[in-house]
C-alpha cells in the first residue's frame, strides 16, 4: 500500500495540562501518513484523484486550534478521526510531538495507527 505523509506539521495552539498552559500557545509538530493507493493520482494526473496534502495540513491545523486540548493523546485521536472520516484512507498513523515540554529532551509525544471500521 502506498503513503501519502506530512511531516513536521507545525501547530501553534493552547494545549496542556496546567493552568500555566492554558493561557499561552505552545508548538506541537504532527507527523501524518496515510495509507492510500496512489495509482489513480497518477495514472490520470489529476489532483482530484490524490489524497491533496495541502487540504489535508488545513484541515488538520483548524481542528488542532479550534478549540484548547489538554493531552496531546486527544490531539492525536481527533485527527485520526478527522483523517479516516474526510479523506479516502483506511489506515492513519497520527505522531504528536510537543518539543519543549521536558527540557532534558529533544522532543515527547505519542503514536498512534488507527483503522477505518
Ligand atoms: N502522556 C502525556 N503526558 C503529559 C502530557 C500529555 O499531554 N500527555 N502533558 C503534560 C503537560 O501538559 C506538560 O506538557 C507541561 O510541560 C505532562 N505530561
Amino acid at each position: 500500500m502506498d503513503t501519502v505523509f506530512i511531516k513536521k506539521l507545525c501547530i501553534d495552539t493552547v494545549i496542556g495540562v496546567y493552568e500555566w498552559e492554558k493561557s499561552i500557545q505552545q508548538r506541537l509538530e504532527l507527523d501524518l501518513e496515510l495509507q492510500c493507493d496512489t495509482r489513480q493520482a497518477a495514472a490520470s494526473d489529476d489532483i482530484r484523484q490524490a489524497l491533496d496534502y495541502s487540504v489535508i495540513a488545513t484541515e488538520v491545523t483548524e481542528l488542532v486550534q479550534r478549540e484548547p486540548i489538554e493531552l496531546i493523546e486527544t490531539v492525536a485521536e481527533r485527527v485520526a478521526a478527522l483523517l479516516l472520516q474526510n479523506f479516502k484512507t483506511c489506515r492513519v498513523q497520527v505522531s504528536v510531538s510537543k518539543p519543549g515540554a521536558v527540557p532534558t529532551a529533544e522532543t515527547v509525544g505519542v503514536r498512534i495507527v488507527r483503522e477505518a471500521g
